[in-house]
């Protein structure tokens, strides 16, 4: 079959009218087999086009049912560091930190620069640029594969620690025992208590420890200007959580979705609302004793809207508070571990001097105790290192009142 077939060029033949009948007939019967000759090769040409056209539909077919594919498996979401020559690309993965580096097609490699986000699939091969929205919609969710915080590194909580792993590990790793008592497991788990506590850092540990996929997004995040995005924020998280199973969707400061309802109620509240009823319709709709659980976290428990706390909600709440006199001195120990700390450092002491400390406030007293060591040239840091953070840590919480992190909650 020839690809560009020449047409035949119409036949022509000049037949001189004074010629005798027999001549002109004979020129004549010439010139209608000149016509049938070009009406075959015509006729062949419109055969051969006819199975083209055939092929390329199973081509454009075959395309189609790729691309569908490609659209349909899941993709990562990666943010690309460099593009080197030969249309080569180094980008680092969301959520894992792995840098790799891959091809990308010329049609891409145009587009693309250093910062930009681009979706990669199972071989890292760039699929998509990601536009400003879809960008906004990977950007506002944490995932990681497995969280390296450990219960080990989780101080003065243990009985919270406890009913976590009750409420949120058994059922994952061991769904038959709910299965053999007869019995559900809570829907979901509420972490409520002061900010820096560890909330988090349990959510975290309990992926951890069941090798499931964490996936965090904050309250904040689904509070959304436009309509019906912080819904479809809502749903695209559980399905990145199905596709992910087994997972641990975190929810932090749910009080941004789930306050009470105020009387007022502007289009923003509706809206609000409308985030909440999309979440509470799909904690309904999984399997409690599925390979999916859900964690939320507040500070501001007093404002929680109470229809999210009933049956098949989130039915299992568990107060996490600051740390008192022995977990402060086992969270001063843990967060010291890495530290080169001289004998003379007095935990018990310093246990008694930071009474309404957080976890988290009692780490930035352990970093800030390492500066003053940096600052006199040591690098073994001392019990006066210690006393000195402690003594502007007051200082600075003293001209800074409002900002203080346990500010609402006390
Ligand atoms: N109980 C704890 N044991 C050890 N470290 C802690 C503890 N609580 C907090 N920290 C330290 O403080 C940091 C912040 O804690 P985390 O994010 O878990 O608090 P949170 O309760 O989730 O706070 P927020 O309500 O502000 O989100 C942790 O990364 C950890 O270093």
């Amino acid at each position: 079959m020839s690809r560009s077939p020449s047409i035949p060029d119409r036949p022509h033949r000049d037949i001189d009218p004074d010629l005798p009948d027999d001549e002109r007939l004979e020129a004549l019967r010439d010139h209608y087999q000149d016509l049938v000759d070009v009406n075959d090769q015509l006729s062949e040409q419109l055969d051969d086009a006819d199975e083209r056209r055939e092929q390329l539909r199973e081509r454009v077919d075959r395309i189609e049912r790729e691309n569908e594919t490609l659209k349909s498996s899941s993709l990562y979401i990666a943010t690309v560091e460099d593009v080197l020559e030969n249309e080569e690309v180094i980008v680092k993965q969301h959520g894992n930190n792995q840098e790799v580096l891959t091809d990308v097609s010329p049609r891409i490699v145009e587009q693309i620069e250093p910062g930009d986000r681009v979706a990669v699939n199972d071989s890292f091969a760039i699929q998509t640029v990601l536009n400003a929205e879809t960008d906004a919609r990977a950007q506002s969710m944490e995932i990681t594969e497995r969280p390296e915080v450990t219960y080990a590194e989780i101080g003065g909580i243990d009985e919270q620690v406890r009913e976590v792993r009750e409420a949120v590990e058994q059922p994952l790793a061991e769904p038959e025992l709910f299965d053999e008592v007869g019995i559900e497991p809570p829907s979901g788990v509420l972490l409520y208590g002061p900010p820096g506590t560890g909330k988090t850092m349990l959510a975290k540990a309990v992926a951890n420890e069941t090798d499931a996929t964490f996936i965090k997004m904050a309250g904040s995040e689904l509070v959304r200007k436009f309509i019906g995005e912080g819904s479809r924020l809502v749903r695209d998280l559980f399905e990145m959580a199905r596709e992910r199973e087994p997972a641990i969707i975190f929810i932090d400061e749910i009080d941004a979705i789930a306050t009470r309802r105020s009387e007022s109620k502007t289009s923003g509240d509706a809206e609000v609302q409308r985030t909440m009823m999309q979440l509470l319709s799909e904690m309904d709709g999984f399997e409690a004793r599925g390979e999916i659980r859900i964690i939320a976290a507040t500070n501001r428990f007093d404002m929680l809207d109470r229809a999210i706390l009933r049956p098949g909600r989130f039915d299992r709440l568990i107060e996490v508070p600051k740390p008192d006199r022995d977990g402060r001195e086992q969270i001063l120990e843990i967060h010291t571990r890495g530290m080169n700390v001289a004998d003379d450092v007095d935990f018990a002491a310093l246990a008694d001097d930071t009474e309404g400390y957080s976890g988290a406030e009692i780490e930035s007293l352990s970093t800030e105790a390492g500066m003053f060591a940096i600052r006199n040239d040591r690098n073994e840091v001392t019990h006066q290192d210690f006393v000195e953070a402690l003594e502007k840590i007051e200082e600075d919480d003293s001209s800074d009142v409002i900002s203080s992190p346990g500010y609402f909650y006390q």
